[in-house]
């Protein structure tokens, strides 16, 4: 008998185009794309420069409208949502980590993890707080939850981004170039931890990545190109996945 909460869906896009400007100016940054993330999995979107890999996460995540189609989070059908619940959908539902890390540089790295239940209006729960210990120190920055950001390194202040990410247990995490400022080594470390911890808790995560090592990471490759999904790759799928990102960067 199959598992349901592996096939769930955490992410629908249905139809979905994106038209930037009009008339002659105008720009199709998506179109016509149908595309399901399922849960659990680290599904990385791949694709040239300008391809609408961007696009394509804000979309999903409230930050931006479709054109057309319909777009939804979990149950929940996003499409029509005003501003306001789509920032509590944001707030409690997903979590961001981004390339320049973006944590608030005056809080300690506690302070910084614990910031999306203070966004919420709460304090953590004992529970909450057990979780933000548990979340550090599988990202091996128990000992540093005082310092500030300057007194990081990057690869640290990334795992702070990606405890942040996890804190409230978002159904959904975007990952936007998450090793792009990151060196060779701790980019291996950070994006070993985020697939770790994507399979030990069984989170959402999307990636967005030009980095084909990145991509190797995950269960699930899409790649776009001029706004479209022209492959979908499955990591039990490992031949075509290695033929394809290394036709991806013999092309680069
Ligand atoms: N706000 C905007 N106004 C007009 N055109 C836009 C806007 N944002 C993106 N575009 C265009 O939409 C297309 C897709 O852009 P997008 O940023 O999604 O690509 P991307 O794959 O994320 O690129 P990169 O890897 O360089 O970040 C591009 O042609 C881009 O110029």
């Amino acid at each position: 008998m199959s598992d349901v909460s592996i096939t769930r869906v955490a992410a629908a896009a249905v139809g979905v185009s994106k038209v930037y400007g009009s008339g002659t100016s105008a720009t199709t940054a998506l179109d016509a794309i149908d595309l399901e993330i399922s849960s659990g999995n680290l599904t990385a979107i791949m694709g040239p420069s300008g391809s609408g890999k961007s696009t394509l996460m804000h979309v999903f995540a409230g930050l931006d409208t479709a054109s057309s189609g319909r777009v939804s989070i979990g149950d929940t059908d996003i499409t029509h949502l005003d501003d306001n619940a789509l920032t509590l959908l944001r707030r409690r539902s997903l979590g961001f980590v981004f390339q320049a890390f973006n944590l608030v540089p005056t809080l300690s790295v506690l302070g910084n993890v614990t910031l999306p239940f203070e966004l919420d209006g709460r304090k953590p729960t004992t529970d909450e707080m057990a979780w933000v210990r548990l979340l550090l120190s599988r990202l091996g920055i128990g000992t540093l939850e005082a310092r500030r950001p300057h007194e990081l390194s990057g690869g640290q202040q990334q795992r702070v981004a990606i405890a942040r990410a996890l804190a409230m247990r978002p159904q959904l995490i975007f990952a936007d170039e998450p090793t792009g400022n990151l060196d060779s080594r701790s980019s291996r470390e950070v994006l070993g931890l985020l697939g770790d911890l994507t399979r030990e808790f069984q989170q959402t995560v999307v990636l967005v990545t030009h980095d084909p090592v990145a991509a190797s990471h995950a269960d699930r490759v899409i790649f776009i190109a001029d706004g479209r999904v022209v492959q979908d790759v499955a990591k039990s799928d490992a031949k075509t996945l290695s033929d394809i990102i290394l036709s991806l960067e013999v092309a680069a």
